[in-house]
């Protein structure tokens, strides 16, 4: 019974996916779960069926088999007709004919062996959740899984498979079984589940150039410690200190872009971000342009290529970036050498403060932990806050009217004035008064909802556990799907409208999760909503207006983190006096997709 209704998935399903686990599943809920997928051997017993079935040539092959002896019959008078076999164009066609031949035969028993192994994957002989189905899916092709769908579909990849499976689904990419969850309630027991049924675990890639001594990649009671020193950077008092450093480096970049026809704003945010997290987050004060530069060159040289191929050989993405991250571990040095990574360095004294409790004494934070923590918040930083802004300064050349309602919300707190491009009389800035601007506030969060700079996030099951109906098998990846979860928690996902984050609306835990939740929630996310703030609002208070210099959307990329590919070139308007509100009255740029 179970064998032959996986094996009738695997044939009707056609060369293009199995959807055996509609199956698996259908066959689960009729039948006593004891018959189940409970023992590896049950499993390996109905993967040789399926070899043995394929081999004999029962009826679900028939088609197939049918076409190999009618093609065999044409080969074999192809072969006989002397002329034709003495042709090189013949000989190239037949080459072909054979190569879709063995293909051919080839396919079934490599997806059958590819479905069992995967399959034997999702047994854990230690749990009491075998009886429960896994999530729904496609293994997809033997050794690549769902690679290349993945890769070339973007968001589609993940809505289509939802409207087929459901918002947790089983795939698979470069060979690895895959969950991905969407949805807050879904999502809500992975973010809470950290360290009990998930833990983090990020591509080797990562893992490899940003180091084991840093946050993302620690685990348990280091993980919370660590964490714990580096939230000093992130106190109130801290930030309230960084705004002034905020606003003189914002004030600077706006001002280089006015001197532009067609400023890109992508790169320059990332700059803008970039000098701030070295200044502020860091602690340093690199007065040497040259010195600078090429510290933004090296990170952005370690940011690139952290997500690449796993290989270490010179031209190499890995190659580049752990080039970068060598460079980047010797300069930090001199730094902390000459004690100029202040605030890391003092922050992880805990005993300064006599805050450190017994469980912290166990742990003391070396040189190599500072400078991995340091170059992990460079990388987690700046270029994710880069991607929101950007995608604010998007959102709001392309609807004038929430333009319009932030410049008046600034000028009723007072921070637009008459003469307020003029920086000698700037209205000083605070977190007091920042934390007034509501209506920026919802500008923001609705910038995160619709374009998250980061789309998900990776976790691998600690032991077998259920979520929903399902069970995710134990050592299986889990990835949870940010972007997903705000499609289908708000109505309208495309629509850029903040008033959906109006005071009164309803706010669902885990519905919105731009900086995901749990124990690993961002730990800059208060530092990242004050800089985009304080960034627009200094482009708002040297900028009437801007535009965008192409008339339809850019296309976006998702690595490293959101951004759109052409950089977004503007035409800005500078500001002269308050009230002057240039004509936005030009055609705003539509979607191109
Ligand atoms: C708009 C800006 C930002 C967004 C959208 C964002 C998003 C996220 C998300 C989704 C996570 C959770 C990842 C997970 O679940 O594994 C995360 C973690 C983290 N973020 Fe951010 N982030 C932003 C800015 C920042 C900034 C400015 C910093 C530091 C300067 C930072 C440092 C970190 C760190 C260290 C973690 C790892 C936390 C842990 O593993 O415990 N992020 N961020």
């Amino acid at each position: 019974m179970l064998k032959s209704s996986l094996f009738c998935a695997v044939s009707s399903a056609g060369l293009e996916e199995f959807i055996l686990f509609e199956a698996v599943q259908s066959r689960t809920k009729s039948e006593n779960a004891t018959e189940g997928w409970e023992t590896e051997l049950e499993v390996e017993t109905v993967a040789e069926a399926t070899f043995q079935q394929g081999a004999n040539g029962e009826h679900e092959y028939s088609g197939s088999d049918q076409f190999f002896e009618q093609l065999n019959g044409t080969l074999q008078s192809l072969f006989d007709s002397s002329a034709v076999a003495a042709s090189p164009l013949m000989a190239f066609i037949l080459l072909g004919l054979a190569a879709i031949l063995a293909v051919c035969i080839l396919v079934h028993p490599l997806k059958a062996w590819w479905l069992n192994y995967n399959m034997k994957s999702a047994v854990d002989p230690d749990s009491k959740l075998n009886h429960l189905p896994i999530p729904p899916g496609s293994f997809g092709l033997p050794f690549i899984g769902e690679t290349l769908a993945w890769i070339t579909q973007g968001p589609k990849f993940n809505s289509n498979r939802r409207k087929k499976y459901g918002n947790v689904f089983t795939t698979n990419a470069i060979s690895l079984p895959i969950v991905k969850v969407s949805g807050h309630e879904y999502v809500k027991e992975i973010l809470t589940g950290e360290h009990d049924k998930v833990t983090t675990i990020w591509p080797y890639t990562v893992r490899t150039i940003l180091g084991s001594h840093g946050i993302v990649n620690s685990i348990g009671d280091i993980h919370k410690y660590k964490r714990k020193v580096a939230f000093k950077a992130f106190t109130r008092a801290a930030l309230n200190d960084y705004v002034p450093i905020m606003r003189n480096h914002a004030t600077r970049i706006v001002r280089q872009m006015q001197e532009s026809d067609q400023p890109l704003v992508y790169p320059n945010m990332l700059r803008l971000t970039f000098d701030v997290a070295v200044n502020a987050l860091l602690g340093l004060e690199i007065s040497d342009q040259v010195e600078l530069d090429m510290l933004f060159k090296t990170f952005h040289q370690l940011v690139s290529n952290v997500f690449c191929l796993p290989y270490n050989v010179p031209g190499f993405g890995f190659n580049k970036g752990m080039k970068a991250r060598n460079q980047l571990l010797d300069l930090l040095q001199i730094h902390i050498e000459a004690k100029k990574l202040k605030k890391l360095r003092e922050e992880s004294n805990l005993d300064n403060n006599n805050t450190k409790s017994d469980a912290d004494n166990e742990f003391e934070l070396g040189d190599l932990e500072i400078k991995e923590i340091a170059i992990e918040l460079m990388f987690a930083g700046y270029y994710t806050s880069a991607s929101a802004l950007t995608s604010a300064i998007l959102e709001l050349a392309r609807h004038p009217d929430v333009f319009s309602k932030l410049e008046n919300e600034l000028l009723q707190h007072g921070i637009l004035r008459e003469d307020s491009s003029d920086e000698e009389h700037m209205p000083e800035l605070n977190l007091q008064n920042i934390h007034k601007l509501t209506y920026l506030d919802q500008v923001l969060k609705e910038t995160l909802r619709i374009r998250p700079p980061v789309l998900g996030a990776y976790r691998r099951a600690k032991k077998t556990f259920q979520i929903g109906d399902y069970r995710i098998p134990k050592g299986w990846t889990v990835i949870y799907n940010i972007r997903d979860t705000h499609e289908l928690e708000f109505e309208h996902m495309t629509e850029f409208d903040p008033e959906h984050f109006a005071p009164d609306a309803n706010d669902k835990k885990f519905r919105f999760i731009p900086f995901g939740g749990g124990p690993r929630v961002c730990i800059g996310q208060e530092y990242a909503r004050i800089i985009m703030k304080v960034s627009l609002i200094e482009m708002i208070r040297c900028n009437s207006s801007w535009k965008l210099a192409n008339k339809t959307l850019p296309k976006m990329v998702a690595i490293p983190t959101l951004h759109p590919k052409d950089g977004l070139p503007v035409h800005l308007q500078p500001r002269k006096t308050v009230g002057v509100v240039t004509s936005r009255s030009e055609p705003v740029a539509t979607d191109s997709s």
